[in-house]
Formats: C-alpha cells, sequence, structure tokens
C-alpha cells in the first residue's frame, strides 16, 4: 500500500526518521544525543550518504544504523535514478520523515515522500540560499554582507534547493570580531535546537501545509 504524503494529522510516536547526510555527521549525532537522552521522541531507522567513506557513516554505523549509499550525483544518471537510490533504501525502512540533515545535493521529491522531508539551512533563508550555498560558504557570504543577524531555517524541501515552505527560524547575532568558523558554530547551536524541535512538531501532527505557509496547531489539539 502507498504510504500516504504530506504531514501527518495525528501523533505518530516514535517517529521513523531516515537522516541523509554528506559530511561529519554532527547533526545526525545530535539527533542520536537528543534520542538517548529522551528529549526527542524518534527512531533513526535509516541513513543515506551522499558519498562513501565521510565520517557521517561511521556515526552512524557505530551507532548500528543501517546506511545507504547513493548513487554518485556527478555520475551522468538522470535525476529520477538519482532520486531513487536516496528513496527506495527509504521507503523499505518504513520512515515516516526524512531530514536533510547537512546533505549537499538536490534531491527531486517523489510524490509519495512530498512533505515529509525537512531540510535544515544554516541561514536565514530567503537570504543566502540555493545553489552553491551551503557549509561556511552560507556564514562568508552572512558577514560580507555585513548583516547583523543570522541563524538557521527548517523547512519542508520542494524539488528546488531551499525553496520550501518554512516550519521555523531562529536567530543568533552577529558579533564584532567573528569569522566564519565563529559564526558556524553559533548557528550550529541553534540548528541543534531547531531540528528536534521540528521533527516533534511534525510527529505531533501539528504541521499543515498551507501554500508557502507552514500552520503549526496548537498544543494539545486544541
Ligand atoms: N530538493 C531539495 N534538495 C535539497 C535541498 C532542498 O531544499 N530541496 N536542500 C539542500 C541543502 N542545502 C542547504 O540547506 C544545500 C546543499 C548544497 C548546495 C549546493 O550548492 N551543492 C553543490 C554541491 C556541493 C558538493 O557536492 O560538495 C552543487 O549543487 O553544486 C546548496 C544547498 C539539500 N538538497
Ligand atoms: N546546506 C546544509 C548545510 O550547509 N549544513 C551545514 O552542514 C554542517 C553539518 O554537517 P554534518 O551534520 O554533516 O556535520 C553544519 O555546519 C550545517 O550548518
Amino acid at each position: 500500500m502507498a504510504t500516504p504524503s504530506g504531514p501527518p494529522s495525528r501523533p505518530i510516536s516514535p517517529i521513523r526518521l531516515a537522516v541523509c547526510v554528506s559530511g561529519g555527521g554532527t547533526t545526525l549525532q545530535n539527533l542520536l544525543d537528543r534520542i538517548a537522552a529522551g528529549s526527542l521522541d524518534a527512531r533513526v531507522v535509516q541513513v543515506v550518504a551522499s558519498r562513501p567513506g565521510i565520517a557521517a557513516i561511521a556515526k552512524a554505523e557505530k551507532a548500528g544504523l543501517p546506511v545507504a549509499v547513493a548513487a554518485s550525483a556527478r555520475q551522468k544518471i538522470d535525476v529520477e535514478s538519482y532520486s531513487a537510490s536516496i528513496f527506495d533504501p527509504i521507503r523499505a525502512s518504513g520512515a515516516d520523515l526524512v531530514l536533510l540533515a547537512g546533505f549537499l545535493a538536490l534531491v527531486k521529491i517523489p510524490a509519495d515522500f512530498r512533505g515529509r522531508v525537512i531540510n535544515i539551512h544554516p541561514g536565514l533563508i530567503p537570504s543566502f540560499c540555493g545553489k552553491g550555498y551551503y557549509g561556511g560558504r552560507v556564514h562568508q557570504a552572512a558577514l560580507d554582507y555585513g548583516v547583523k543577524v543570522s541563524g538557521c531555517t527548517v523547512h519542508f524541501a520542494s524539488d528546488q534547493y531551499d525553496e520550501g515552505p518554512i516550519i521555523l527560524q531562529k536567530t543568533v547575532p552577529i558579533l564584532e570580531g567573528d569569522d566564519a568558523h565563529a559564526l558556524a558554530a553559533r548557528v550550529f547551536e541553534a540548528e541543534k535546537d531547531a531540528l528536534p524541535e521540528a521533527v516533534a512538531l511534525f510527529a505531533a501532527g501539528r504541521l499543515s501545509i498551507d501554500g508557502r505557509r507552514v500552520r503549526i496547531a496548537p498544543a494539545g489539539g486544541a
């Protein structure tokens, strides 16, 4: 039976997560730490890496999680086949929600996962986002522009980089003397709370997508 798309309208406990990674896996580790501490009611049922040999895979394997490696994005395969190499193992795992957690490749969201893929971006969308804006590049662009606040954005993923409806944003100040490294560390502290918070809202059945807006229902079903 096909899995329904869109955020759930009823609570899921524990929510089953698939986590897509490309680098160090600090976002994945934070989720695992929150789950172990009992502050996030979730289970990671699948990890998908965009390339072999990355630290995120070692972290996943240490935690005993199943890892799939996506087809190489640099191979000239069509976007459907690339997406299938990511979503086939995720579908088989029975995941309720997919997290792009420091994932650096563009994915095409299959129909049965629309509204069930969330990305975290280390900047305040719509500034400093889209192709070419990832990791330290986002922070350097914010500093170069001279903005006084930055932060992170958690949003539903559409088929374009960083364009889907926004679930929540957290801000951090930019301080005198900041470089991209210092700002990245401050933003990452905000990311550590923002992503689990969004997962919890999704799992509680409190999110609905209304055009570009994400509505957040009050706690307790009021
Ligand atoms: N369908 C979607 N896929 C992805 C989204 C999304 O919103 N919808 N978000 C990105 C994550 N992202 C920032 O949050 C991001 C990641 C990477 C890039 C980028 O420019 N990548 C480079 C390749 C970098 C590399 O492989 O080392 C590129 O495309 O040339 C932009 C934004 C995840 N996917
Ligand atoms: N486009 C998303 C992005 O640039 N995310 C950035 O990747 C790092 C986490 O990666 P990790 O979880 O692999 O350590 C973090 O710096 C995060 O801001």
